[in-house]
C-alpha cells in the first residue's frame, strides 16, 4: 500500500517562482533560468510513490536536489506546486497546527551530524520529542530507556553527547527519531560522517530496526553500495529531476541513461545481482510415488526440457530426473523413477551470483532455486551465470560451455 504519494511536485528557491516555472515548462535549462531569474529549480516535476514499511533511497550528485526534496516531506521546504500526500492527506494544504503535529508525531528526522543537544544527557536527548509532546518525565524517561536498549545504548543514559563516539551519537539520533513513534523517518546522509566499519554496522542495524518497527524510511545517500544494502527502492535525481526509480536490481540491470550508468559504474554486479535475476521458473514437476517415466517424458517433450524436478508428497524438491535415464527406464519397462533421481544443489532467490558459481562444479544439471519451504520455484543455468559475470552475451557463453562439455 502506498504511504506517500508525490504528484507533479516542483520546488523553486527565489522570488520569481512563477516566471521560473514558466521558463522551465518552455524547455529552458536550470542554468539559464538561474541566470535570468536568480531562481534555483531544486525539484523538477517529481512523481513518487512510497510504500508503507519500505526503505526508499534517494541518490544523486551533490546539488541534484535530494535534501531539498526530503525537506518537503515535513514541509520544512514548501513545494512551489504539486501535491505530497501522506496517508491520504495532502500535507501541502495543512494549516500551521496540523503541520506542527505532523512534525511532532508522524515524521521524524535523523541528521548527518546527529543534531544532538550538547548539554542534555543521552536520555534527555532521546526523550526530547516526547517532552515536546508534553509527556510527564517518568513516562518519557521509561520510553527513552526502552529505545536506548533497542539501539544497544543501555548504560549511557546519563552520558553527554561529546562522551560518545560518532556511531553511538548517530544511534542516539535514530533513537530520538523513533521514540516519538513517528511512522516516517527522514534520514539525510545519516551515516556519511561515520567510519566505514561503523557505517556498515549501522546499515545492518537500520535494516533490522525497519524490519521490527515497520517504519517507512526515506534515506538519502551518495553511496551506491549503501543504497543497495538498505534500499527496497532507489530513486536517482539529476538537476532536480528523478531520472529513474526502481528496485536496486532494476537500476543495476537496466540503467535509464548515462548518468545512472556512471553511478553504478564501479559496483561489483556479481555480488549484488541475485539468482532471482536469472531464475527460469519450472513449467512442470513430477511427484515421487505418483508419476512414472512415461508421464515424465511427456512433460519433458511438451516443455522442451532435458530434466524435470521431482518433489515429495509435500511438494518439496528431492532432485532431478534426466531425459536419458527416463528413456532407459521406458525401454526396460520399469515403472519406478526413484533410482534415477539425481541430487542437485539448492539455492534461494537471494543467493548472489558469485556464490552460485562454485556450485556448478561437477554438476551436469542447472541449479534448483527453492522457496523457504524447499519447494522448487525455478532453475539457474550455468551459462546465464557466466554471461552475467563476464558480460558476454548468453549465446556465446552457451556455445563455449557446450563445446567444453
Ligand atoms: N535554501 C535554499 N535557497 C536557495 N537555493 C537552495 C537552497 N537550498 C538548496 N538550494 C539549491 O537547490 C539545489 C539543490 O540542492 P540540495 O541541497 O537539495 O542538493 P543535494 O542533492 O541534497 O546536494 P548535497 O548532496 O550536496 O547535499 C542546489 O542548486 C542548491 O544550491
Amino acid at each position: 500500500m502506498s504511504k506517500i504519494e508525490i504528484k507533479d511536485l516542483y520546488l523553486v528557491f527565489g522570488s520569481a517562482k512563477r516566471q521560473a516555472i514558466k521558463m522551465l515548462k518552455s524547455g529552458r535549462s536550470k542554468k539559464e533560468i538561474h541566470s535570468k531569474t536568480r531562481c534555483t529549480i531544486a525539484v523538477n516535476n517529481a512523481n513518487l510513490s512510497i510504500n508503507e514499511g519500505e526503505i526508499f533511497v534517494i541518490m544523486g550528485l551533490s546539488g541534484s536536489g535530494k535534501s531539498s526534496l526530503l525537506r518537503c516531506f515535513n514541509m520544512l521546504n514548501v513545494p512551489t506546486s504539486g501535491s505530497l500526500v501522506i496517508d491520504g492527506e495532502d500535507i501541502t494544504k495543512m494549516d500551521k497546527d496540523a503541520l506542527l503535529n505532523l512534525r511532532r508525531k508522524k515524521v521524524g528526522m535523523v541528521f548527518q551530524h546527529f543534531g544532538l543537544l550538547p548539554h542534555r544527557t543521552i536520555l534527555d536527548n532521546v526523550a526530547f520529542g516526547l517532552e515536546i509532546q508534553g509527556l510527564p518525565q517518568e513516562e518519557r524517561h521509561n520510553k527513552a530507556k526502552e529505545i536506548l536498549n533497542m539501539v544497544g545504548l543501555s548504560g549511557y543514559e546519563s552520558s553527554f553527547p561529546h562522551q560518545l563516539s560518532g556511531g553511538m551519537q548517530q544511534r542516539v539520533g535514530i533513537a530520538r527519531a523513533i521514540a516519538t513513534d513517528s511512522q516516517i523517518l527522514l534520514m539525510d546522509e545519516a551515516f556519511s560522517a561515520l567510519d566505514p566499519l561503523i557505517r556498515a554496522q549501522m546499515q545492518d542495524e537500520l535494516v533490522e530496526i525497519q524490519q521490527s518497527l515497520k517504519k517507512t524510511i526515506i534515506f538519502i545517500t551518495h553511496d551506491l553500495d549503501e543504497a543497495i544494502k538498505v534500499g527496497n527502492t532507489i530513486a536517482i535525481m539529476k538537476d532536480g529531476v528523478i531520472v529513474q526509480q526502481g528496485t536496486p536490481e532494476d537500476i543495476l540491470l537496466n540503467p535509464a541513461d548515462d548518468y545512472v550508468k556512471a553511478f553504478i559504474g564501479n559496483v561489483d554486479m556479481a555480488k549484488i545481482i541475485t539468482a532471482s535475476a536469472i531464475n527460469e521458473p519450472f513449467k512442470a514437476r513430477i511427484w515421487q510415488g505418483k508419476d512414472g517415466p512415461a508421464s515424465a517424458l511427456r512433460l519433458m517433450e511438451r516443455h522442451l526440457l532435458k530434466f524435470l524436478p521431482v518433489v515429495d508428497h509435500l511438494g518439496r524438491l528431492i532432485g532431478y530426473v534426466g531425459e536419458k535415464d527416463i528413456r532407459k527406464k521406458i525401454a526396460n519397462k520399469e515403472n519406478n523413477i526413484d533410482s534415477i533421481v539425481t541430487d542437485i544443489p539448492k539455492v534461494s532467490m537471494d543467493t548472489s551470483i558469485t556464490d552460485l558459481l562454485p556450485l556448478f562444479i561437477n554438476q551436469k544439471y542447472p541449479l534448483a532455486v527453492v522457496d523457504h519451504k524447499d519447494r522448487p520455484v525455478g532453475y539457474i543455468r550455468h551459462s546465464d551465470v557466466v554471461s552475467m559475470v563476464t558480460g558476454y552475451d548468453d549465446d556465446k557463453v552457451q556455445s563455449i560451455i557446450e563445446s567444453a562439455n
